[in-house]
Parts: structure tokens; sequence; C-alpha cells
């Protein structure tokens, strides 16, 4: 076992309250000899205390910058735009491997620096599957969302809350003949998938699940025989899309899209009636009027693209759950093990085409 140190940085955005590690989680690492040090923040939605109490060393906001070389740096989203050069370990997501927005000077830091960025998105097992993501309560949150719309109980600006006061709403809309609905799920057996279905249930409305089997051949008009459609569907190879412009004329009862997957602009985006996201302070995009027989309905899509960080304490617990097991894998002899070693791989790959670009 190699001594490790793990610092739990504040996250920049303030709409952020997740928590990479839990306070539950933190006596795991500490049991296998790992250094735990968790700066103080003013959003995150578990309070420092819970972290002291569970054994954690407490830390200013925002001095991971001065945190000992060797430590590795843990959030979730973007580090703030200071300083220009990154000489630890960062684990986060970063976005910053297929040329995205800011992509390039990320990395430019991590080269500057010498650190490296080990990107929770690249940890994957030998069959290339993620081990650890929020797709679980994205999809709850999303298929929330869609059925409260549905329903009329939707109420923007959106703001991080607690599953009660949503689940809440959702018996609301159980009471109120929500069995008179019908929800569609595609990609149903994944994580968001499910998360989506144990909202929809709560929800009280009747679910049909859809996922590759059910798609090899697409019975449109049964698609569009659902009021609401949940899409929570990973593809790498572009496929029939699930809903087109030329959907929209058909007789159709699907009035609200729920894109979990928010594949807006790519090229396996299964909703190409929509190219945007969506966002907390206007969740719903109008997308159609319907038609004036009424044969098809008005169509709004919801394509919110950080659903998880809606239901902070529930999405952080099942992250937590997930990672703190790998974060012991970087204590293994012989270096991180496994998923560490695809990370870093991505790291060095994606660092290799900056210098070539
Ligand atoms: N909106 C957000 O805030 C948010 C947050 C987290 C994740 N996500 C996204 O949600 C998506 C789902 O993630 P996940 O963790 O549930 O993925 P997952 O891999 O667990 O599940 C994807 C499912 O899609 C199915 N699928 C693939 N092709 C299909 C097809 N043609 N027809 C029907 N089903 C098909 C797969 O069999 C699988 O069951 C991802 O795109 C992820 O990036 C969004």
């Amino acid at each position: 076992m190699q001594p490790v140190h793990v610092w739990i940085r504040s996250e920049v955005r303030n709409t952020e309250r997740r928590a990479p590690v839990v306070p539950a989680d933190v006596p795991t690492l500490l049991d296998a000899g790992f250094e735990v040090s968790v700066e103080e923040s003013p959003q995150r939605v578990f309070a420092i205390d819970e972290y002291a109490a569970a054994g954690a060393t407490v830390v200013p906001e925002g001095t991971w910058t001065d945190a000992p070389r060797d430590a590795y740096v843990l959030g979730i989203k973007e580090l703030p735009d200071d300083p220009a050069s990154l000489c630890h370990r960062h684990i986060y997501f970063a976005h910053a491997f297929k040329g995205q927005q800011d992509a390039e000077r990320t990395l430019e830091r991590f080269h500057r620096g010498g650190g490296e960025l080990l990107d929770i998105e690249y940890l994957v097992d030998e069959n290339g599957r993620r081990v650890v993501a929020f797709g679980y309560w994205a999809g709850y949150v999303g298929a929330a969302l869609g059925l409260l719309h549905l329903a009329g109980r939707l109420r923007p600006p959106l703001a991080p809350m607690a599953k009660h006061e949503l689940d809440a709403e959702l018996e609301e809309v159980r009471k109120n003949g929500a069995d008179r609905l019908l929800a569609l799920v595609t990609g149903a057996r994944g994580r968001s998938g499910r998360g989506a279905q144990a909202a929809l249930l709560t929800g009280g409305v009747p679910v049909t699940r859809w996922d590759r089997q059910e798609t090899q051949d697409l019975h449109k008009q049964a698609l569009l025989g659902h009021d609401l459609l949940v899409n929570c569907v990973v593809t790498h190879t572009p496929t029939t899309p699930f809903v087109e412009r030329a959907d929209l004329d058909h007789e159709r009862r699907l009035r609200v899209l729920a894109d979990v997957t928010c594949d807006v602009t790519g090229p396996t985006n299964m909703l190409p009636v929509n190219t945007e996201i969506t966002t907390w302070e206007e969740p719903v995009r109008h997308l159609h009027d319907g038609t004036a027989d009424h044969a098809a309905a008005p169509l709004e899509v919801i394509a919110i693209d950080n659903l998880p960080s809606l239901l902070p304490r529930e999405a952080s617990e099942g992250f937590s759950a997930d990672l703190t097991p790998h974060l012991l894998g970087l204590a293994d002899e012989g270096g991180p093990s496994g998923p560490w070693r695809a990370a870093a791989r991505a790291f060095d790959e994606a660092q290799g085409r900056r210098r070539m670009a």
C-alpha cells in the first residue's frame, strides 16, 4: 500500500452543491491508511462538521493550490481560472479531451505545471464501461421534471432540492390522475433509465420500457402514442432517431420530451427535433404548436445537462458509494490500478493530440 492523500476541494460554481465523497465514506479511506483533507465550502450540501466528525482534516476553501505535491485533488466540476499552472494530480469532470470549449487551455495548464488530469468520465473497466457516473439521479430528476411539466406543476426557476420535496410533487401528480398518462423510457436498462423509472413509479404513471432490443425495429406509432418520452440512450453509432421533424405533424399523443442524454448536437442525437440544451431558469423549450385538428399535440422539450445537481444529496451519496472503492485502488502497490490507468492513458493521449495540433 502506498500512502495516499486525498484533498476534497470546494466547487467553484455556487450552484454546485454536490460532493465527490460524502462524510459517511470518509472512514473507509481513513481505515485504508489514507489522509483525507476537506476544504470548507459555503455551498456543499454536507456540513464541514460532518467531515470533521468522520475524521477528515478540515482546511480552508481554495487551499488545494498549496496542498502537498503528491496529494490527489478531488472535485466534481471545473477548476477556477487561476493558477495558470497545475502541478497536482486532479480527479474531476474536466470535459477537456474532446476539443470542448476551454479544453486546450485546461490541458495547457496541466502541461505547464507538470500535473495530471484523471478525468472521472474516463475511469473505465476492461470493457470500456464507466465505473462511476451520476446517471441514476439524472434519470430520476429528468423524468420527474418531464412528468411535473406534463401535469402543469413545474415552477421555474429550478434550484437544488431535497428528494422528499421532489417526491411530494410527484405524489400530487399521482393523486391527480397520473394513471391516465403514458410514459416511455428509452435506454431503460441503463443507469439513468432505471432512475427515470423509479421517479415515474413515484408519480404513478404507467411506464413502457425500451432498450436496444425493443428499438431494433422502431415502432414509431407506438412511440408517438405516449405523452412523455424520457430519453436515456447512450449510443456511439448513429441509429434511427426516435423523434424527427417528419413526426411533428404526425398524429401523436407525445407532448413532452425529457432528454436526459442531452446529446443535442452530436451525430447520435436521438431527438434531432431539438439541438439546444435548456436551463434551470428556462427548463422547457417549445418545439411545435401541434396541428389545427388536434391530431398532433403541441410538443415541448426539457434538456438540462446538470440534472443531478438538482438533487445534490442523493446524487453525491450514490456517486461517492461508487467512487470510494476505486479511490482505494490509488494505493495499490505498483501504482494506481485498472480504471486509473485508463484515465491516465486518456490524459496522455489528449496531451499528445494537443501537441500535434
Ligand atoms: N442530463 C444530465 O444531467 C446527465 C447527467 C448524467 C448523465 N447524463 C447522460 O445520460 C446518458 C445515460 O447515461 P447512463 O449512465 O444511463 O448510461 P448507460 O450506459 O448506463 O445506459 C444507456 C442505455 O442505453 C441503451 N441503448 C443503447 N442504444 C440504444 C438504442 N438504440 N435503443 C434503446 N436503448 C439503447 C443501452 O443498452 C443502455 O441500457 C448519458 O448520455 C450521460 O452522459 C446526463
